[in-house]
């Protein structure tokens, strides 16, 4: 499909390109976001995720390449429609949390009156009413930064581009947060986000493009990610020799009773059925379908996977 000849995507890029100085930071990129989708940036520090978004949103602008945001290829035009969640954090320490709020709506075009009572209503539909008339300072870096992500939402974007919004947030503030973007998506927002953080693209997105050295192996569904890999299987029998272990393919690897391998392109049936003619006795079987993570170290290499850790790790240590 050619580029911008479809109207039901909410991102279109093709081909950006970011250099600062001479170095590649986003080094050909290309996204396709459908409307209503969850869909995540997934890729270590320094990848190019957060040049990625500000091309998409339209703060910095491609050396080349083209984006197409809500239908409009300057992304700026439509900034009333999008909520943004920087990845560096901060509102005004001496306002109140409604104020912040209502104040981050005005940026949007919405009157301070409307932007006040969304504010309240927000932060009440969000458990935070307590924090209402407190003053941001006041506040734990956690719970200002709950305060700014609803003032992204307060003038009710089409779609929602969140840097980063797990880091800060405790386990039980992530789990509202993945909450929220659930339910987003559910009214029909389109959400964006990046992360370092596999398990939350896995358990919360349609869509990934997975990023490392400003380049995207791949970008598509998850579940697609993951069927490029075939699935494990791990078998535990009682006999421990016979004509069963022909059935067994060459990578298959012992460990005491059990096996692992690879799951033959034939399929289980076949396999089970040599199993049991060949009198394995078997104890048990599973056959486990790969996760994001091992997708992930079989599209992007093993280094890219050990910098997603490390960066798991530095974040973990930073909180
Ligand atoms: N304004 C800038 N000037 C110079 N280099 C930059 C600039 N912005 C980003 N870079 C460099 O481009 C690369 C990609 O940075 P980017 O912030 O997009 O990565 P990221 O994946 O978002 O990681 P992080 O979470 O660390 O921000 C990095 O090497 C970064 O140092």
């Amino acid at each position: 499909m050619a580029f911008g000849q479809d109207g039901d995507w909410a991102i279109e890029a093709q081909g950006l390109v970011k250099r600062f100085d001479g170095f590649t930071a986003v080094d050909g990129v290309d996204i396709r976001v459908p409307r209503g989708a969850i869909y995540g940036i997934l890729g270590p520090n320094g990848a190019g995720k957060t040049t990625t978004l500000r091309m998409l949103l339209g703060i910095i602008d491609p050396d080349s390449g083209v984006r197409r945001v809500l239908g409009h290829e300057r992304p700026t035009e439509v900034a009333r429609r999008i909520g943004y969640l920087p990845e560096e954090r901060g509102l005004y320490p001496a306002m109140k949390a409604t104020e912040a709020i209502a104040f981050l709506a005005a940026l949007r075009g919405v009157p301070l009156k409307t932007g006040r009572r969304r504010a309240r209503e927000l932060l009440e539909e969000n458990g935070l009413s307590y924090a209402a008339d407190r003053q941001i300072r006041q506040l734990s870096k956690g719970m200002a930064q709950q305060v700014q992500l609803l003032g992204t939402l307060v003038h009710e974007p089409e779609l929602v581009v969140f840097d980063e919004p797990f880091s800060g947030l405790d386990a039980l503030n992530q789990g509202k947060l993945e909450k929220m973007i659930r339910t987003l998506a559910a009214r029909g927002t389109t959400v964006i986000f990046s992360t370092h953080v596999i398990a939350h693209a896995e358990r919360l997105c349609d869509q990934v493009a997975i990023i490392a050295g400003g380049k995207v192996p791949f970008a598509g569904l998850v579940d697609e990610a993951r069927d490029r890999l075939r699935p494990q299987v791990r078998l535990e029998t009682r006999a421990r020799d016979g004509a069963w272990r022909a059935a067994l393919p060459p990578d298959a690897r012992s460990e005491g009773a059990f096996w692992h391998f690879t799951l033959p392109e034939s399929g289980v049936e076949p396999l089970l059925r040599a199993l049991i003619e060949g009198e394995a006795g078997i104890l048990s079987l599973s056959i486990e379908r790969p996760g994001l993570h091992d997708a992930f170290v079989a599209i992007a290499g093993e280094a890219a996977a050990r910098a997603l850790q490390e960066t798991a790790q530095e974040a973990e240590k930073a909180a």
